[in-house]
């Protein structure tokens, strides 16, 4: 289909006895950002070789936008960051985007857009050797970048860089997704996957534990609410929210409602008599939810019972 930048299908590699990926079948939109979340090992990077064709599959198949991975004619239309380019140090960073894009069959207006795009003109023409971590790593993406490229990868795009070239880089990110890119990215940190991503396939183990929209992920918002005398409160609370909407917990009532219907909720609340002494919306993180979901999903471990001791 169309819309389906990246497809995999069973995707699997193997190395040895180590199962790097397994079977992971995950779909990438257009114009997305997909986040791609796992922790260190969980088989992000051997994933995403596969779908650029820099490794085989043991097993399944990868196809970039309705190609097999790794066809000549599809590797012209993405852009990837990979474990990071090689440069050459002695070469300014204009001249090793250069270098490149004569490789790629690009011209010079392609490395001064790149550069441009990742904030890097004014020192493009200073050594690699001497730039910053955060200028290589922008130098990195800047070649990514080069020829517009319909689908962007970036592995851990922000691994070393300090929060502000952070902040820069996921800014970057979503200004590329804004204007028609789709990118697709790695990494571990949830709370950047969470601020800047459409979508998100978990992956731990070298499962893909669960592919969604992170607002789905994270579940619907929900109200807490502390009144007295709560049986009066779950009156109300029911008639507002509906029956199936409100629990009981230690710590008060949960109710299934947005943040925005607190107001007119307290007012009802008053109205019927009832002392609110706390309202407040709570939101889990996507850390929670990431944190339940490798911690209950089965792994490829070997279940307690059987094991031998
Ligand atoms: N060439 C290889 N030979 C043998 N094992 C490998 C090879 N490449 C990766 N692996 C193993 O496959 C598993 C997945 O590695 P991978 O690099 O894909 O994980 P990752 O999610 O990208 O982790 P990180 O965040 O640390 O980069 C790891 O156990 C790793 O040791």
């Amino acid at each position: 289909m169309d819309d389906l930048v990246v497809q995999t299908d069973g995707l699997t590699k193997r190395y040895g006895e180590r199962l790097a990926v397994d079977s992971v079948s995950m779909t990438v939109r257009r114009g997305e950002v997909y986040g791609f979340l796992g922790p260190n090992g969980a088989g992000k990077t051997t994933t995403l070789r596969m779908m650029l064709g820099l490794i085989r599959p043991t097993a399944g198949t990868a196809s970039v936008l309705g190609r097999p991975a790794g066809r000549p004619d599809v590797i012209a239309r993405v852009g990837a960051l990979v474990e990071g380019p090689g440069f050459f140090p002695y070469l300014s960073g204009r001249d090793n985007l250069r270098t490149m894009a004569r490789y790629r069959g690009l011209g010079d207006d392609a490395v001064d857009a790149a550069l441009a795009r990742v904030d890097l003109t004014d020192r493009a023409g200073d050594r690699f050797k001497a730039y910053s971590l955060g200028m290589k790593q922008r130098l990195g993406v800047a070649s990514a970048l080069m020829g517009e490229p319909e689908l962007i990868v970036l592995d851990e795009p922000t691994n070393g860089l300090d929060p502000a070239g952070m902040a820069d880089m996921r800014a970057l990110v979503v200004s590329l997704a804004r204007g028609g890119q789709t990118v697709l990215l790695s990494s571990h940190l949830l709370a950047e996957v969470q601020e800047i991503c459409d979508r998100v396939g978990v992956i731990n183990g070298g499962r893909l534990l669960r592919e969604a929209r992170v607002d789905e992920l994270r579940g619907e918002a929900t109200l807490r609410v502390r009144a007295t005398p709560e049986d009066a409160a779950i009156a109300v609370a029911m008639r507002v929210a509906g029956e199936d909407a409100v629990r009981r917990t230690p710590h008060g009532l949960e109710l299934g409602l947005p943040a925005s219907a607190a107001p007119a909720l307290v007012r009802d609340l008053v109205t019927a008599g009832v002392d609110v002494h706390e309202v407040s919306p709570t939101e889990r993180s996507l850390e929670e939810v990431f944190f339940e979901m490798t911690t209950t999903a089965p792994t490829n471990a070997v279940p307690t019972e059987a094991r031998v001791s």
